[in-house]
């Protein structure tokens, strides 16, 4: 499924109105007749107040749809015209007279806070005040209006957006934003969902195929793209037969100082879970017998150094490479990341206190080689490309970066973001117990292990964030968030492979 920005949404509609030869009223009707239908299944004919709250453009039309179908089926509806304007859109004006006729008299027009409506916390709120619209900061009584509804303890369900919130632009106030416990929204998720400033007002929403252009949609450059199941089902390499361990690659986890060694651990054992046929740990001195007793599989280089690393050299080739969970930032570390960086030619991956030496050592990114990817959390990211005013300027400036030194950089956190160039990847899987440590340890194990086996930069980042994820959520079924640890994340990789093959999802029509 991919992204679409507001502005792609609206040339969609006029071109899907030419194509499909139907109105924007009829459009509006499809789409409104979906809202209706989601909440139909829901209620199953409850008689709890449903208080609907209009704009005066489409979004409202929108809601004066779903007010008249949800009346026409004995719901106890109130409908409530938000009247921020005395301006009104023609398909606002059409739904405004056909729910008159249905339910035999007007809406209830609201003009200022006397007008606020008594709501209880059983009723359902649903929020049609602004959609995609919106085009300044809701201000006066709107704007308090959002916030007495936020008050409110009712069920919010806001139609494509919630009110106060922009598609794909930077939040100008979240005190003027619907909370919405759910969003249904049309055709495309909107960016603003993903990310960490705004994705709290829309924390749950289902997007209904209201039949869009395909071939336009098609052919248009997505702002991102969303990972889900469909899409990491379609990058998973299966196995052959008649292969063996050296066709899955040699990876080698560069990791771990006095103190920090599980950090090594994590990473190794992760490399194997995922599929790696080899794995070689290289550590300081004092790692050797934790690794060879942690982790029998795997094989040991030492470091001539006790507790850190001070030169990083392989007696092997290996297929990938994996460096700097947990090595400290010693100057006689910082000096061997130097050396190895220029003559470094396989697949790497770059995490951790690595990328705290590179943002300490600017001179070093030069070095990077091509399609190394780099995984940093969004505090290892400020000190990488440096502040950011919003999260679109994150992710411009991180396109930049990208850009710049042909990297692919990895925004860990919630929807963790792969960028590549101009081109955003928003995975879906993983949970908040995934914030605990060494799970990113554990990630770049996984990164590294799909590399080696041959996926390429971008495919083993993309689909090893969702496997990641994945093992994530099937280890929280389990444990719950608080008691999850790297280690279980590691220990479900197998389950999460089965489950990418269990009960197969089809992908979305068109996307
Ligand atoms: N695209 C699609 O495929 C389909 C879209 N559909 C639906 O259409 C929705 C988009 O509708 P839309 O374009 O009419 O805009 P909408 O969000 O209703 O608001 C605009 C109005 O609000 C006003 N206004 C804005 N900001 C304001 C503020 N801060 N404070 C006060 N007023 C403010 C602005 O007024 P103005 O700036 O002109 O004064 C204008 O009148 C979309 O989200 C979806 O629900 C579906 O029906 C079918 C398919
Ligand atoms: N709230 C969350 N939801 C989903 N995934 C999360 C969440 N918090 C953390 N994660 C995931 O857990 C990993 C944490 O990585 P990182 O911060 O580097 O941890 P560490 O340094 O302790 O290993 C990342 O892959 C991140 O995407
Ligand atoms: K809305």
């Amino acid at each position: 499924m991919k992204i679409f920005s507001a502005e792609q949404l609206y040339e969609a509609d006029k071109i899907t109105l030419e194509k499909q030869q139907i109105t924007s009223a009829e459009l509006m009707e499809r789409a409104g007749e979906q809202v209706f239908q989601w909440l139909h299944q829901r209620l199953n004919a409850a008689q709890v107040p449903i208080h609907i709250f209009c704009g005066i453009g489409n979004n409202g039309g929108d809601g004066l749809v779903v007010g008249r179908l949800l009346i026409q089926h004995g719901y106890n509806v109130h409908t409530y015209v938000v009247n921020c304007s005395d301006k009104r859109s023609k398909n606002f004006l059409i739904n405004y007279d056909k729910i008159k006729n249905v339910s035999k008299k007007w809406p209830a027009l609201m003009k200022s806070e006397a007008d606020f409506p008594q709501i209880n916390s059983e009723d359902i709120i649903v929020d049609a005040i602004f959609g995609i619209g919106l085009n300044r900061c809701p201000d006066g009584w709107v704007k308090k209006l959002i916030q007495y509804l936020n008050e409110s303890n009712a069920y919010k369900l806001a139609i494509d957006i919630p009110s106060g919130l922009y598609a794909n632009m930077p939040l100008d106030n979240a005190e003027a934003v619907l909370k919405a416990n759910f969003t249904v929204t049309f055709q495309t998720p909107k960016m603003a969902f993903f990310l960490p400033e705004t994705a709290k007002f829309a924390p749950n929403f289902d997007v209904i195929d209201i039949g869009l252009d395909e071939s336009y949609l098609n052919s248009e450059e997505p702002l991102a793209q969303i990972i889900s199941k469909p899409q990491a089902q379609k990058f998973y390499k299966p196995r052959e037969k008649f292969t063996h361990k050296n066709t899955y690659g040699h990876v080698a986890i560069v990791a771990g100082s006095y103190g920090k060694m599980g950090a090594a651990v994590l990473s190794s054992t992760a490399a194997f879970r995922v599929g790696a046929g080899l794995v070689t740990a290289y550590v300081p001195k004092c790692g050797y017998q934790i690794l060879q007793n942690s982790l029998p599989e795997a094989m040991v280089v030492s470091d001539k150094n006790e507790t850190i690393l001070s030169e990083i050299k392989f007696d092997f080739e290996p297929n990938s490479i994996a460096i700097g969970m947990g090595i400290g930032k010693d100057e006689i570390t910082v000096s061997a990341l130097k050396h190895f960086l220029s003559e470094v030619k396989v697949p790497l991956i770059i995490d951790a206190d690595s990328l705290n030496i590179l943002s300490e050592n600017k001179k070093l990114l030069k070095h990077i080689p091509k399609n190394a990817v780099l995984t940093p959390h969004p505090g290892e990211l400020k000190r990488l490309i440096g502040p950011w005013k919003n999260d679109y300027d994150k992710l411009e400036k991180t396109k930049k970066f990208s850009n710049k030194h042909k990297v692919i950089v990895l925004i860990k956190g919630s929807y963790s973001i792969t960028v590549y160039g101009d081109k955003l990847y928003v995975n879906t899987s993983g949970n908040p117990g995934m914030a605990t440590a060494g799970s990113g340890d554990a990630l770049s194990g996984v990164i590294a292990g799909l590399l080696s086996q041959n996926y390429d930069p971008l495919l083993a980042t993309v689909f090893g964030v969702y496997l990641h994820g994945l093992a994530g959520d099937i280890a929280a079924q389990d444990l719950g968030y608080e008691a999850l640890m790297a280690g279980d994340i590691i220990d479900a990789i197998s389950q999460a492979y089965l489950e990418l093959f269990t009960k197969p999802e089809e992908e979305e029509k068109g996307q």
